[in-house]
């Protein structure tokens, strides 16, 4: 089985938590887009849902399918959120952001009374940070913060230092116009420091450490799909 049919496998798996008249938080990322595609089926056949999306690349997507996305200022709480990951570790810690939609993703997630978290079975790591970690940055005064960055993340005896995101000769802009930098970390032992570190500097607006936020994985594989809770 592919990472892709795994990818749709989960996608298709995770609507069946969506009931009818709920508000749903769309993620973004390859295998988002397969649980997009299963709502729009469902919208089809009928179901009533109010979306909001965590990026401009959902949205579209979902547009191109019919789909209403909502601002989510108008829509308040959600009942649940759907999105995908780089690595889902012990506890369903993760990493996310290898899209770089992260602070979209993490406003949504944080406004959502459940969050489902759906990945191809290499996703799945006994250790955070094989996958390198996204920072989002202001882009003023930047290299001031990632030397900042650097520090902390020497205390957390990571040697490794961050790395600009481009695109081609360009860096990479997020949809709220901030830098990403990406940390290969090789193995994140405190996740939950690291994350809190990193968010107190001045410049940093998010990272792509999602803590505590994962109510249910849904992980695909030959065997079928796997349920983990935290
Ligand atoms: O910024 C992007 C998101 O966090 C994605 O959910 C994550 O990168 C996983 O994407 P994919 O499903 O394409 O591997």
């Amino acid at each position: 089985m592919t990472a892709d049919e795994q990818k749709k496998q989960v996608g298709d798996a995770a609507v069946a938590y969506v009931k009818d008249g709920m508000k749903v938080g769309l993620g973004t990322g390859s295998t988002a887009a397969w649980f997009v595609k299963a709502v729009a089926e469902q919208i089809k056949a009928g179901m009533k849902l109010t979306l909001v999306s965590t990026s401009i690349q959902t949205t579209q997507l979902a547009e191109s399918l019919g789909l209403v996305i909502k601002d989510i200022n108008d829509v308040g709480m959600l009942d649940l959120c759907v999105d995908g990951a780089d690595e889902v570790g012990p506890g369903l810690a993760l990493i996310k952001g290898g899209g770089a939609a992260l602070l979209r993703e993490k406003l949504i997630w944080e406004q959502a009374n459940s969050c489902i978290v759906i990945a191809d079975a290499a996703k799945h790591v006994a250790t955070l940070g094989k996958f390198a970690l996204p920072i989002e940055v202001e882009p003023f005064a930047w290299k001031g913060t990632v030397n900042r960055i650097s520090d902390v993340l020497i205390e957390f005896d990571i040697t490794m230092m961050p790395k600009a995101r481009k695109k081609g000769d360009d860096y990479w802009i997020t949809d709220g116009g901030n830098l990403i930098f990406d940390v290969a970390c090789g193995a994140i032992h405190e996740p939950a420091g690291l994350a809190s570190a990193l968010k107190s500097l001045t410049g940093v607006v998010d990272h792509g450490l999602f803590l505590d936020l994962a109510d249910v994985a849904l992980i695909g594989g030959p065997d079928g799909v796997k349920v983990l809770h935290p």
